[in-house]
């Protein structure tokens, strides 16, 4: 299997089931999960600069521009040139995309496509841990204690964007800025898209295909 390090993009929209597919390819692979709205939520809570900035876009469901977010994952990239990595979030337009494509060649791009009802359910029903960004659904994948997060007995909380009337202009906008970018890798021949209500459904297809890139961590062959 080649050795070179891959570079990967997870699609899809809000409550799509972005973090949780990343976040088991990441142990299954060993390959670093970069989530741009993990790392905006980062910068918030620390009172940056860019965390000061971005914090009105998130609470009304929107986009914060390209430069700012643009420069968040660059910085990020830059200090995981010499590992595989699997981006969740970013690029979310096309002129995102086009920052990206100045860094590096993607090998894969995996586009999760989820129906609307679905999605409004699972972000009503999401939870997440502030500090590690761990996610949680009340009714997917429940933390041990209600309201409480598994690893450090902190609270759990919802997201302000998770709220209704928020949820339905990230649906409409992600729509917007993400068909350009969806035209683009599939041009490239890169794109493979995934369709369904479930992830457990879904993810065995997504295992296989990364297979085809990358060793899995725990596979026989690894050891
Ligand atoms: N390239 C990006 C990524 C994220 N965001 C902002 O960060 C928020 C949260 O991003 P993320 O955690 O990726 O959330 P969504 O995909 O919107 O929902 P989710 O966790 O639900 O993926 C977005 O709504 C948006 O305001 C952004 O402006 N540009
Ligand atoms: N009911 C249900 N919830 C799911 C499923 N997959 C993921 N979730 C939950 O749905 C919510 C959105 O998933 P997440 O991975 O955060 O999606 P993202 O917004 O695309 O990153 C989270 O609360 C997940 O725990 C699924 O197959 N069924």
């Amino acid at each position: 299997m080649a050795s070179k390090l891959l570079r990967a993009v997870v699609l899809g929209p809000p409550g799509s089931g972005k973090g949780t597919v990343c976040q088991r390819i990441a142990e299954s692979f060993g390959l670093q999960h970069l989530s741009s709205g993990h790392f905006l939520r980062e910068n918030i809570r620390a009172k940056s600069e860019v965390g000061v900035l971005a914090k009105q876009y998130l609470e009304q469901g929107l986009l914060v521009p390209d430069h700012v977010i643009t420069s968040v994952m660059m910085m990020e990239l830059e200090k995981k040139q010499s590992q595989h990595w699997l981006l969740d979030g970013f690029p979310r337009t096309l002129v995102q995309a086009e920052a990206l494509d100045r860094i590096c060649d993607l090998d894969l791009v995996i586009n999760l496509n989820i129906p609307f009802e679905t999605l409004k359910d699972r972000l009503s029903a999401r939870w997440i841990h502030p500090a590690s960004g761990r996610v949680y659904n009340m009714e997917f994948n429940p933390p041990d204690v209600h309201g409480i997060d598994d690893i450090t007995g902190e609270p759990l909380i919802q997201r302000e964007d998770d709220k209704p009337d928020a949820v339905a202009v990230r649906l409409r906008k992600y729509k917007e800025a993400a068909k350009p970018v969806i035209e683009l890798y599939k041009s490239r021949g890169v794109l493979h898209s995934f369709s369904g209500t479930e992830t457990n459904k879904i993810w065995p297809y997504v295992y296989t295909l990364v297979s085809s890139k990358v060793r899995p961590v725990h596979s026989k062959e690894a050891n």
